[in-house]
């Protein structure tokens, strides 16, 4: 019990450190005051190195999260997740204001269940140009929420064959909790 609670909190704590808040604190600046510190956000304020590194560092911190944790307690791959997601998202560090949770959340996908991670990822980069092109103007809601809310559900199914399915729901559970709230505060809209 202990050791799963070390888990969780060893994961939370790496997610905390955003790489697009500490990027941009490095600069002088926090990119929170006018943008979300994700890949997305990185890019449209500072460009593409920058979203790249960005998006590496959180993809790298939800993998290291998921092995850490599976040594600390094995089997505690889905309480890494959720951790580490949550992390990023509600960010001890940084005031509970952090990304969107999709880096991290693929980082820790990416060591559990690879095929699941790809398979998901191509699925919801498939749905992004249809829906810019046919119901982003009706819904004026941002594509790569809209993409989110599809591939998850569709991911769970996928990770019912591929594996992953632990991991996959415990993120999946964070990051929906997180788009409630940004949406509520109006991002993320189109
Ligand atoms: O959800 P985040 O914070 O990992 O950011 C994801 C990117 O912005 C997606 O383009």
């Amino acid at each position: 019990m202990l050791l799963l609670a070390a888990a969780f909190i060893l994961s939370y704590l790496l997610g905390s450190l955003v790489a697009g808040v500490v990027y941009s604190r490095l600069r002088g600046d926090d990119i929170r005051t006018r943008d979300l510190p994700g890949g997305s956000g990185t890019y449209r304020q500072y460009g593409r190195g920058a979203a790249v590194l960005v998006s590496l560092v959180d993809i790298l911190k939800g993998a290291l999260a998921v092995m850490l944790a599976e040594q600390i307690a094995p089997g505690s791959g889905w309480l890494a997740t959720s951790g580490v997601v949550l992390g990023h998202c509600y960010p001890v560090w940084f005031g509970l204001r952090g990304g969107g949770g999709i880096a991290p959340f693929l980082g820790a996908l990416l060591v559990v269940a690879p095929w699941t991670m790809l398979a998901t990822l191509a699925l919801a980069l498939a749905v992004i140009p249809v829906y810019r092109a046919t119901a982003q103007a009706r819904l004026r809601l941002n594509a790569i929420p809209f993409a989110a809310a599809l591939a998850l559900p569709l991911g769970a199914l996928i990770a019912t064959r591929l594996g992953g399915l632990g991991e996959f729901l415990a993120g999946s559970a964070a990051m929906a909790l997180r788009a409630g709230h940004l949406l509520a505060e109006g991002r993320g809209k189109a």
